[in-house]
């Protein structure tokens, strides 16, 4: 049984899935010149510089769209990994209809998605919610889910990530018995006084030498990982993602499991590192609400007519009450 923390009483909003609105947690990787969230109408939009040309100009190439990160080597069992590719087949999830509750606003502030006059009582829209009861993350490699079969216009199926910042380490502590695993950069060997004299500098100011780029700061931010602590719940965020997309969580990012909804599953092509110990491949982390009466963290659905999740926050957020 994996570990738990308690869980705040929340309820999340849906954000559209964009590179920029991503970034902190990993890559949302798309075809800038088709994607939906680019700001320029199709037509005006130009390939990115670090585009070329391929396949006797039949093709566009796009370099270095996700990056894979295989942080192995700083694992405690030294168990080396190799590159995996499994596929998810992933149904869709049961979610419960909408009520009322006395949850806390998310990090959005109150968007007046509890009320119960709103979207959730409209004809052509429909509220319903999803329970989050456990978040996990892989510390020591990124993982990019690729959806088969399932086209960037599909209105009936789409997929939901999920995510979470990373609390500091210090707030985290109290809350486990144990620390799992995690990469942590080994410390430079400390320096003889031989090696010292020998490089010494003369300085007015200070003998000190810069400190060596850790192995960290070299990873791209969003490969970066996010440190040991537990997620932050407050500060969760729901993205959803159209067939056109596919996304790559930063080694350590904490996630969902992969929530598909609508009305039939999809099968993901899933790239990534594992050396098959499982606490250094995956570590999960239970959610369970406060107290009885308390529903926990909840990711608020809205789904138009024709069974589109609507995107209540951030970019591209349609208002309840316009
Ligand atoms: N994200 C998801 O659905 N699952 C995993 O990350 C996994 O490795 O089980």
């Amino acid at each position: 049984m994996p570990p738990s923390m308690p869980a705040p009483n929340i309820r999340i909003p849906i954000e559209l899935l964009t590179p920029t609105a991503f970034a902190q947690f990993g890559t949302a990787v798309e075809n800038p010149t088709t994607a939906p969230s680019a700001k320029l109408p199709v037509p005006h939009r130009i390939p990115p510089p670090d585009s070329v040309s391929a396949n006797q100009g039949f093709a566009t190439k796009y370099l270095d769209v996700t990056h894979m990160s295989n942080l192995y080597t700083l694992a405690p069992s030294k168990k080396p990994a190799k590159a995996v590719m499994n596929m998810f087949a992933c149904a869709p999830r049961n979610l419960r209809p909408h009520e009322p509750s006395e949850s806390m606003p998310s990090s959005w502030g109150d968007l007046e998605l509890d009320d119960d006059d709103d979207d959730g009582g409209r004809d052509d829209c429909e509220r319903q919610l999803l329970d989050i009861g456990i978040l996990e993350r892989h510390p020591f490699t990124t993982q990019t889910f690729i959806p088969m079969g399932l086209s960037a216009a599909d209105k009936h199926t789409q997929y939901l990530v999920i995510v979470a910042p990373t609390l500091p380490a210090s707030a985290s502590r109290r809350n486990t018995a144990r620390p799992p695993p995690y990469p942590t950069p080994k410390l430079e060997r400390r320096r003889s006084l031989k090696d010292i004299f020998a490089r010494a500098r003369p300085s007015p100011y200070s003998v000190d030498t810069a400190p060596p780029p850790s192995l960290f700061s070299r990873l791209p931010p969003s490969a970066r990982p996010k440190g040991p602590g537990l997620p932050d719940l407050k500060n969760l965020r729901a993205f959803v993602a159209t067939g056109g997309q596919a996304v790559t969580y930063g080694a350590g990012t904490w996630h969902a499991p992969m929530i598909v909804i609508g009305d039939r599953p999809i099968d993901f092509v899933v790239v990534q590192f594992a050396n098959e110990v499982g606490i250094e491949d995956c570590q999960e982390i239970l959610l369970k609400a406060n107290n009885a009466s308390h529903e926990g963290v909840v990711v608020t659905v809205d789904t138009d007519a024709s069974g589109k999740v609507q995107v209540k926050a951030g970019v591209g957020a349609v208002k309840a009450k316009l």
